[in-house]
């Protein structure tokens, strides 16, 4: 198109501007015309800018509606920011007026472009910035206010809304004091003061309803540097208060716990201890921190339990146990532990925590209840529970050694006397002295126990051979043998020993029990205070033993026992003086069994009481019986066991049987065994003395067989001695005989007592009695133990002068 001069004139001018111009028809958008402004902005040579339409410059389709929409409606365009593209597709911020003019008739668009990409920049940086600082602030946690000095919000952010519970466009302009409660302005508005006063941080708390807010109040300077605002920060505190709280409260439980409780870091140095630790262990906190719990080993927890331990601990578990600890004192105590790692977010240990729960009352209790169990409670040796396991260990580490075990049967010689007589408290008092005596002979590594009664077992396991053994029974029997004071009674047990081998002669406990029982047994036959080995033949006689035993219990019962008669002679006379009653049993099974066989062991099992009353009581009958026959005035003299004699009820039953059977005290005597009488000697003084009030004339049996204290003959209030038949055999030939024989009648002259001899069989013995000046005598050279009816008729046939 070619243009008037005027236009061409009029576009020259436009091409000067430095401001981008372009004319585009209205009525197809074609640009007719582009200044040389507008293709520098837009990069664009003249010919791609004219012939081409106006709308391919709008980089944003929206803003090319709105354009065309406004130019529709308004005619023009004034400043509408708008972005354009350039040649290299790169676009360009631009303030856009288009204004509508005539040029030649025709309908134009002139449009001024305007580069303001740096403006926009600026500007889209500043709303960056702020929106970054508004970001940040809503995003703070904490409520955070502006504040002019008077109190009025100049802004806040989320957090404070939330505090305000108000919106935050709402806030601004409002004085803050008219959303905080009157206990909280207050304060707040005094700091604002000291703030802007003295441009100092100023530190609050505060509640609101149920909430804690820690509040930091800043002076803010204005571009002058003067502080004209307060920058108010509040911390909503209430979980951390809560959580302080909670933990104040964990460590005051922690303090205060019954159990001790200790923290380690993850290498077993120790962190933490609480009082109960401390008081436990006697170390204080400072004493313990930084160092291993090792510190509290005692050396009494097996090592099983400290290996057991870790390996749980080091895979991550908790373990529980108990262990025995040493306290800073010294004295141990045991403790029920729980230790469980402590880990961190990640899972990794950190720490370990030990609670620990003092057991040591419980463990000492648990203690005593198995020493209870397992020792004997009067004399505090293993008891027979405790000497199985200990016989049981010997024999396995014996087998695997190659060694032997001696086992030692123990059973006192005399006990059962000295309880019967001298009660059960010295009976005690004696078992507790044989104790002493046996541990002090005995080696530490050697067992004692007691089984009960007066048995009492003894378990050596290192010697070489059995002469060791005999020379440890030896140092038993002799430390034993020793007498003993009691109530101010010398007593002497003695005791008998039975010794067992393993592997020799059993391989277990019970084997080699009733093989050392057996041996035991054989001792107290050989002569009581000795020892004897075991041997094959002794489990028989054991056995034996027991069948007597049985027999005899069944004897008394079965009324198999009978009471045989002796008489005894005047020499000068001739004349029967009195009897000695035998007793005799007459088994259905075995036939006549001789008292020196049954006897001993009814005296060994306890029979010998009821045994000895039955004589006792018997005698009694029939000398009322013989009364009743018209034989007044025979004498009788009963065998009485030790047993019986140191019983406190004797002098009782005798008096009672004598005023049941009217039996005069004359017409009774009894008969002691010279070690019945001098076992207990002061005791047996007291008993004589009863039976002496009573009437009772004693005599002393088997004289010369024992060991008789002259100093304590002299006391005894005895009437008789009765030597023994082994003196008074072939006493005419054996002139060590006769020298006892004379000794025993020069001490019974003085001591004024009668003597009868026991035994006499030939007429040379008879002679040499009289004539050393004994006249009582007794023997089957006069009569042998007759059953009572024919010594009646002995008596009526003497009576009878036949
Ligand atoms: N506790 C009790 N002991 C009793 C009782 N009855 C008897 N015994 C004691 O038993 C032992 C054996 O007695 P026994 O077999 O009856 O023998 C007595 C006489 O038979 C025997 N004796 C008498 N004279 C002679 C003789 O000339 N030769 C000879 N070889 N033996 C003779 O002596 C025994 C009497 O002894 P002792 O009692 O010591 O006077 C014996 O120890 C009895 O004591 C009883 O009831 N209770």
């Amino acid at each position: 198109m070619s243009l008037p001069t005027e236009i061409t004139d009029f576009l020259g001018i436009l091409d000067e501007s430095p401001v981008g111009v372009s004319v585009s028809r209205r009525r197809d958008g074609m640009v007719v015309f582009a200044n040389r402004r507008f293709c520098e902005i837009t990069g664009l040579g003249r010919e791609h800018c004219i012939g081409h339409p106006a709308r391919r410059h709008f980089a944003d389709d929206a803003q090319r509606h709105e354009v065309v929409r406004q130019l529709r409606e308004s005619g023009e365009i004034v400043d509408a920011d708008v972005r354009f593209f350039r040649a290299d597709g790169s676009s360009f911020w631009s303030v856009l007026t288009i204004r509508p003019a005539t040029l030649e008739g025709e309908a134009v668009n002139l449009a001024w472009i305007y580069d303001v990409s740096k403006r926009k920049q600026a500007e889209q940086a500043i709303l960056d910035g702020k929106s970054l600082i508004r970001a940040m602030l809503d995003s703070s946690t904490d409520g955070i206010v502006l504040l002019s000095p008077e109190g009025t919000i100049l802004a806040v952010n989320a957090a404070a809304s939330a505090i305000f519970e108000e919106d935050g466009e709402a806030l601004p302009g409002r004085p803050v004091w008219n959303h905080l409660p009157a206990a909280v302005a207050e304060p707040m508005r005094r700091g604002v003061e000291r703030v802007l006063t003295l441009g100092e941080t100023v530190e609050s708390h505060h509640a609101i309803g149920a909430r804690l807010f820690d509040v930091h109040m800043h002076p803010v300077a204005n571009a002058a540097g003067r502080h004209d605002r307060v920058a108010v920060f509040s911390r909503d505190v209430t979980q951390s208060h809560q959580r302080r709280q909670q933990l104040r409260k964990l460590e005051t439980a922690l303090e205060q716990a019954p159990v001790a409780v200790m923290i380690t870091d993850s290498q077993g140095a120790i962190e933490y201890v609480n009082r109960a630790f401390v008081l436990v262990s006697g170390y204080s906190e400072d004493e313990v921190v930084g160092r291993n719990p090792r510190l509290l080993k005692s050396g009494e927890t097996a090592a099983t339990v400290y290996r057991d331990m870790w390996r749980r601990l080091a895979a991550g578990a908790t373990w529980q146990g108990e262990l025995c600890n040493r306290a800073k004192d010294g004295g141990l105590f045991w403790e029920y532990a729980t230790i469980s790692p402590i880990r961190d977010d990640d899972g990794t240990v950190t720490h370990f925590m030990a609670v620990k729960e003092n057991i040591t009352q419980r463990k000492e209790t648990e203690q005593q209840l198995v020493h209870q169990a397992t020792h004997d409670t009067l004399t505090g040796l293993p008891n027979r529970l405790l000497l199985e396991d200990r016989v049981h260990h010997a024999i396995e580490v014996a087998k695997r050694e190659g060694r032997r075990v001696g086992l030692m049967f123990l059973d006192l010689d005399r006990f059962k006397i000295v309880n019967d007589s001298l009660g059960h408290v010295a009976g005690d008092q004696l078992l507790k002295v044989v104790s002493d005596r046996l541990r002090h002979t005995l080696r530490r590594s050697d067992t004692v126990a007691r089984l009960g009664g007066d048995e009492f077992v003894v378990v050596l396991t290192h010697f070489q051979n059995s002469s060791e053994l005999a020379e440890v029974a030896e140092k038993i029997s002799a430390a034993l043998d020793e007498p003993v004071e009691l109530s101010g009674h010398k007593v002497h047990v003695g005791t008998s020993i039975g010794i067992a081998l393993y592997p020799d002669d059993g391989d277990n406990f019970n084997s080699l029990m009733k093989d050392a029982d057996a041996a035991m047994y054989r001792a107290k036959q050989k002569g009581r205070n000795t020892f004897c080995f075991y041997d094959s033949h002794m489990n028989d006689e054991a056995l034996d033993r027991l069948k007597l035993e049985e027999a005899l219990r069944r004897a008394l019962v079965r009324g198999e026992f009978q009471l045989f008669y002796q008489p005894q002679v005047d020499l000068h006379t001739g004349l029967t003086t009195g009897v000695e009653a035998l007793i005799r049993w007459n088994s259905p099974e075995r036939g006549q069994v001789s008292p020196a066989l049954f006897i001993p062991v009814a005296e060994e099992s306890n029979l010998i009481s009821m045994i000895g009353w039955w004589v006792l009581e018997e005698s009694c009958r029939q000398i009322a019986a013989w009364r009743e026959a018209g034989l007044a005035g025979i004498k009788v003299a009963v065998n009485v066991s030790g047993r019986q004699f140191l019983n406190h009820a004797l002098v009782e039953c005798i008096s009672d049987l004598m005023a049941q059977y009217r039996v005069l005290p004359s017409q009774l005597e009894i008969e002691l065994t010279e070690s019945t009488v001098m076992a207990e000697p002061e005791r047996a003084i007291e008993q004589l003395n009863r039976l002496r009030e009573i009437g009772i004339q004693v005599s002393v049996d088997d004289f010369g067989t024992g060991y008789s204290s002259l100093s304590y003959l002299k006391r005894l209030p005895l009437s008789t001695i009765k030597v023994d038949r082994s003196f008074v055999r072939d006493v005419n030939n054996q002139s060590d005989n006769a020298a006892i024989v004379s000794a025993i009648l020069g001490l019974a002259d003085a001591l004024d007592m009668s003597i009868v001899a026991e035994g006499v069989e030939t007429e040379g013995e008879e002679r040499h009695l009289k004539d050393a000046g004994c006249i009582k005598v007794q023997g089957f050279r006069y009569a042998k133990p007759m059953p009572a009816d024919q010594l009646a008729q002995w008596m009526r046939r003497e009576k009878s002068g036949i």
